[in-house]
């Protein structure tokens, strides 16, 4: 098997507008493995659309090259950019636009129909599908009347028929309800598993990327932030924009000195929510005041204030304590420079500012 399935190597992409121009990507470079089911994550805005529908071939980079394995399907220098169809990609947006006049069946078997696939092959595959799908006791209705996750699922049914080479998906889930949504992401994971099919997938939802992905893409303002699994993410963020985006609630910052330092003494430490522990005033780190506490669930998220700056602790059991003092383990905390930048120190000595 090959190492690589998709590598984007400098892709930067300016849009020119009325207004002027917009850099959408800035010297993007990611290397996806086969079988991959690989997240681009970040706000709104931040260029992930722009990157799928690149690697997609609906749009072109400003600069660049892109290898579909060791093919070359965009580059600038070569003055080369193979079609969608070239390129053997299916993709899958937030909205589904499925015929309307045609029956499930109809629809899924569509693709297989455009390539002049022979009718039992066509039958095989689109049951194959739709039953993985759990599908196949819908396949002669129209789509007016299925359910939105049902729909969702047909489109997803129909861009998987022809087994490509690679899988994209724009935000797919987001018309969903947030129960069917949970329940659509765990199936589409051990959908895209089974097949083996090398899959790019956009979101804005940390929550979705953390579930879903094997590795994710952080993307902030068209500059790659971050690559890594889940875990590299949440436990050793490259920043404090990787650090607040991953993580509910977000993790906490709080200004502190370097002591003993002349290079620089202001930093930021992080804390996320859940490492924190309430103790008795006097009993732990820090001191602060309770404001307020929300109840989710079985949790309390515990709202204090320190020194003017804000912190959320996130506990399993809280008595209405005003005042308390905050412990967490010296291992949970993460450091970061004046510019948000990680600092890979074993011992910093700080105080708090
Ligand atoms: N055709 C275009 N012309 C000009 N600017 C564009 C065009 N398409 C996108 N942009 C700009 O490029 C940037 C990235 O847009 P893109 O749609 O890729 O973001 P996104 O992360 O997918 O956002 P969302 O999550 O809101 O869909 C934005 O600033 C956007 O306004």
């Amino acid at each position: 098997m090959k190492k690589t399935a998709i590598l984007v190597r400098n892709v930067k992409k300016i849009f020119s507008t009325a207004k002027g121009r917009v850099l959408a990507l800035d010297r993007i470079n990611l290397e996806i493995k086969p079988g991959e089911l690989f997240i681009i994550l970040g706000p709104s805005g931040c260029g992930k659309s722009t990157l799928l529908n690149i690697i997609a071939g609906l749009e072109e980079p400003t600069e660049g090259e892109i290898f579909f394995g060791d093919k070359v399907v965009f580059s600038d220098k070569k003055h080369l950019s193979l079609e969608p169809f070239e390129r053997d990609v299916a993709m899958v947006f937030q909205s589904y636009a499925l015929y309307p006049h045609m029956t499930v069946y109809q629809n899924m078997a569509f693709p297989l129909k455009n390539l002049k696939y022979k009718k039992k092959k066509i039958r095989e595959q689109v049951i194959k599908i739709a039953q993985m799908l759990r599908i196949e006791t819908l396949l002669e209705r129209k789509p007016a009347e299925l359910s939105g996750g049902q729909r969702q699922r047909v489109a997803i049914g129909r861009a998987l028929v022809r087994t490509p080479q690679v899988l994209l998906m724009d935000e797919p889930l987001s018309n969903l309800d947030a129960q069917l949504r949970a329940e659509m992401r765990v199936e589409l994971k051990v959908l895209i598993k089974d097949l083996g099919i090398t899959t790019i997938y956009v979101t804005h939802d940390q929550t979705e990327a953390m579930t879903l992905g094997d590795r994710i893409a952080l993307l902030k303002e068209g500059v790659l932030q971050q690559t890594g699994s889940p875990d590299e993410l949440f436990y050793c963020p490259k920043n404090t924009f990787v650090a607040g985006f991953i993580g509910t609630p977000s993790m906490n910052f709080l200004s502190a000195e370097i002591i003993k330092s002349i290079k620089k003494p202001n930093i930021t430490i992080g804390i996320r929510p859940q490492d924190i522990e309430i103790r008795p005033p006097n009993k732990g780190i820090i001191n602060a005041f309770v404001k307020l506490v929300e109840k989710i669930g079985d949790k309390y998220l515990v709202h204090v204030d320190y020194r003017k700056q804000k912190i959320i602790i996130e506990t399993s059991n809280f008595s209405k304590e005003k005042e308390v003092s905050l412990f967490w383990p010296k291992e949970k905390m993460h450091f970061f420079d004046k510019n948000g930048e990680r600092i890979e120190s074993v011992e910093i000595r700080f105080s708090f500012v």
